[in-house]
Parts: structure tokens; sequence; C-alpha cells
């Protein structure tokens, strides 16, 4: 099955909430862990134990694991391999982009049949060129796999870039109309999603012709709240997936506390994704 239908069945099931695994140092402390890749592995295998039968999807932040190397992205493998084994979907958060013939490894790398770090769909960044993606939107295609680029970003600084005009439409605009451009047809929506963070109440951002899916990274911890979300995404909610991470992970090393925690987040999103 294609990604997008298969975000939608696992968003039906378990809910839009994407937790995000992003072990922070302050983190692994607070969870009385050492700062050093056996703390790793024990936070994210509490991770792995804790919510990878219950979320649909989980986005580890690549960032926090390749701070450790080699050993970092080992753990970040298995971290992806539990979640996959326990049913959640893994969307790596890496944020690649680069010129195509070098796209083309960055594809291969997370979009390939066999690639130690394939995934079910993994963050791009269009700074390169929209078109510049074109290797991983095919590999993404033609593997069944899916891709979210960043179109207007949680953080404040995003607007410097991604709300500046050319030709009337903002530079999110185009990266959505791009996206847009490769849904068409697809049901119930398409495998080239968009990033656009739950923090924005006032864009004029069109999403109605996207037909795919909406990362929403910044609930709880940037101050995004769900009323926020539904503010933002209108009557379009269909395909949106928050993200939430340092929120949820507050609440280890628990694994009962993080069930709860996710399971009151999770009810307070009601509406929210489902086609
Ligand atoms: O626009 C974006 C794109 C990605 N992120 C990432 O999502 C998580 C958010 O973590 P919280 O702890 O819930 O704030 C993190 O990995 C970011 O790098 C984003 O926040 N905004």
């Amino acid at each position: 099955m294609r990604f997008g239908a298969r975000l939608a069945d696992a968003v039906r099931r378990r809910g839009p909430l994407c937790v995000g695994i992003d072990p922070h140092p302050e983190l692994l402390a607070a969870w009385g862990l050492p700062a050093d890749v056996t703390g790793l592995d024990r936070f994210t295998a509490t991770c792995v134990e804790a919510f990878g039968d219950q979320v649909a999807v989980v986005k580890p932040q690549s960032a926090f694991f390749e701070a450790y190397g080699a050993q970092g992205v080992a753990v970040l493998e298995r971290v992806m391999d539990g979640c996959a084994r326990r049913g959640a979907l893994v969307v790596l958060d890496a944020k690649r982009g680069d010129i195509g013939s070098t796209m083309a490894a960055y594809a291969r790398a997370y979009l390939a049949d066999g690639s130690p770090l394939a995934v079910d769909a993994v963050t791009l960044s269009p700074y390169l060129g929209f078109g510049a993606l074109q290797p991983a939107l095919e590999l993404a295609a033609s593997t069944g796999r899916g891709v979210f680029v960043l179109a207007r970003t949680s953080n404040k600084e995003g607007g410097d870039v991604q709300a500046a005009l050319v030709g009337g439409r903002s530079v999110a605009q185009l990266v959505v109309d791009a996206a847009a451009g490769h849904n068409a047809g697809a049901q119930p929506y398409g495998d080239v999603g968009v990033v656009v963070g739950a923090t924005h109440t006032g864009t004029d951002l069109d999403l109605s012709e996207l037909n795919g899916p909406v990362l929403a990274p910044g609930l709880g911890a940037q101050g995004a709240t769900a009323q926020q979300l539904r503010g933002a995404f209108g009557a379009g909610l269909h395909g949106v997936v928050p993200v939430s991470a340092r929120d949820v992970l507050a609440y280890g090393p628990d694994p009962g506390a993080l069930r709860d925690r996710i399971a009151t987040v999770q009810h307070g999103l009601g509406g929210i994704g489902t086609p």
C-alpha cells in the first residue's frame, strides 16, 4: 500500500498524533540517564516500548542521534525498526535537500527498499528548489514511501524566507502548490506531504488543493494547542498530523505516564486528521 493510504489507515485506527522521539540531553538527565550512547539507547528503547503500539506515527529527530556518531545512528536504526514492528509509521525528521545527484543518494538512504535507514517517510528541505527533490519523489513513489517537504515551519524565523512573495504567492505557497501537483487524483490522499507548523494561526496558506498530508509540529512545547490547530487548518483538517515531542517526553521515564499523556493529547485532538 502507498504511504498516503497507509497513513490514512493508521490515523483512522490510532488517532492523528505523531510523537516526536527527540532525546534532548536535558530529557535524558530528567529521566535519570547518562548523556551518552547508553542513555540514548535506554531513553529511546523506553519510547519504543511505551508508545510504538499506541500512536499512528513516530518522528525520530535524526540530529539527536547523529550527535552521538555511528553508535547513535545504530540506536536510530533500532528505534525505527522497533516502532515499525509495533505498527507505528516512521517519519524520519532529517530535512534533507541537495542538488539532484546528491539528492539521489539521500533518496537511496531513506527511501530504498533494503536500506538500513529506510523509513515510511522523510522530511525534505526545498531550499535548493523543489525540482531538485525529484530523485526522492520518484524513489518514494516506486517504493510506496512518502516525503514531507518544508513549507511553513513552526519557528518564527521561518517567515523571513517562507513568507516572501514571488509573483504574488508566498514561497510556502509555491511549495504547497508543487506538492499538490504530485498528489492529483490520489485517494484518500497522495504521498507528498508538507510541513506547516501548528504554531501558525494567521498565515494565508491555501492547502485546499494539496490532497496530501500535513505534518504540523509545534503542539505543546512550542505553544500550539489543539484549538489553535483547528483555527489554523479550518475545514481542511483532513490529513493533518500534529506533532508533539518534548511535551509528551517530559512525562517519562514511566511508560504508563507516557501513554496516559499521549491518550490525553489524542483526546484533545478529537476530529483532527481523520478522513
Ligand atoms: O517546522 C518544524 C519542522 C520540524 N520541527 C521538529 O519537530 C519537533 C518538535 O519538537 P517539540 O519538542 O514538540 O517542540 C522537533 O524535532 C523539531 O525539530 C519543528 O519543530 N518545526
